[in-house]
């Protein structure tokens, strides 16, 4: 996670578009005092949970699925957690290596009682496809056995999941510079440290080395909070609600520039606190503000990675 936390900071200082507010973080850290509030993982009670090997093999393919869901704008993250959620209580074969490599797009929208097509239902189909054979292919079919493979390393995990799993290859090339944001593959580490309570399969001796997990609800939530602001031409795409290609310079620096703000409000919480607080607690409680937020304005990236 190193490359992620230095990639982002090369862009963040390269950035033409997206810039870090100084002022905007320590305003931010004041208002809460110095300490993150406490966000349950779960908080809306949405997952799967038996604390076994079963809601790895969920947790992998929830993440797996984790991206782009306001193209249609009734959907949202909540149907994909608590619809697979429902559909492994029915059947608990139902994310088994062979069955994931035979999905169809309506198969899949049966499984989540969405009555017409997702969003990229194409790619999410490939992706199921891609996690069912290689689960088989090198870890026995189970999400569980990749994770145990890692020794406790959030650090491992990451970069196992991205050796071998392409659909989980969140990266971009900036202004010439390769920039890693591995997204899903880092929220999975986060969801398994939260959903297992930091025990048995969630244990990872180098949590503190996650990042911030850059989507389009946070980086919005850190321009409300002032601690970024945009180029005038940029806000003006984002409120007219108009696409931002992926890869673009914009769409990178929205990303990238967000990474490398939290980190900066965790090295300020540091300083004026003495806490040591984690990354993955700033994201769950930046985004949790953010999808209760009713006026929140994101940008628009068509991504298989967020
Ligand atoms: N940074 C960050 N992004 C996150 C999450 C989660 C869910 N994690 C949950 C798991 C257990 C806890 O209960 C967590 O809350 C989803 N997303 C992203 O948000 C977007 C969806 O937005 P909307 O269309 O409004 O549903 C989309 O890009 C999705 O990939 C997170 O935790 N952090």
């Amino acid at each position: 996670m190193e490359e992620v936390r230095s990639s982002a900071a090369w862009v963040a200082t390269h950035s033409s578009h997206v810039t870090v507010d100084s002022t905007g973080i320590e305003r931010a850290v004041e208002a809460i005092h110095g300490s993150v509030p406490k966000v349950e993982w779960d908080f809306e009670g949405i997952h799967f949970f038996d604390n076994g090997p079963l809601t790895v093999q969920y947790l992998f393919v929830l993440d797996a699925l984790n991206f782009c869901f306001w193209p249609d704008k009734d959907l949202s993250y909540d149907h994909l957690a608590s619809g697979l959620k429902a559909a492994i209580q029915n059947d608990k074969s139902v994310f088994d290596a062979d069955r994931l490599q035979k999905y169809t797009g309506p198969q899949l929208r049966e499984l989540l009682k969405w009555p017409r097509p997702l969003p990229l239902e194409d790619e999410r189909v490939r992706l199921l496809h891609e996690v069912g054979l290689e689960l088989e292919r090198s870890f026995g079919g189970k999400a569980a056995n990749l994770v145990e493979s890692c020794g406790k390393s959030a650090t491992s995990l990451v970069a196992l999941i991205a050796r071998h799993f392409p659909g989980f290859r969140d990266h971009s090339v900036y202004k010439g510079h390769q920039v890693f944001l591995y997204k899903r593959a880092q929220i999975f580490v986060a969801d398994l440290w939260g959903a297992f309570k930091g025990q048995g399969y969630g244990e990872f001796n180098d949590i503190g080395s996650v990042t911030i997990f850059a989507d389009y609800i946070v980086p919005a939530v850190l321009r409300q909070l002032g601690v970024l602001k945009y180029s005038s031409s940029l806000a003006g795409t984002i409120e007219a609600n108009k696409e931002i290609g992926s890869g673009t310079e914009e769409e990178v620096e929205l990303r990238a520039c967000s990474i490398y703000a939290v980190e900066k409000m965790r090295d300020l919480i540091k300083i004026k606190s003495g806490k040591q607080v984690l990354s993955v607690e700033l994201d769950l409680w930046l985004w949790s503000f953010g999808i209760q937020s009713q006026s929140l304005l994101h940008h628009r990236t068509l991504s298989i990675y967020y």
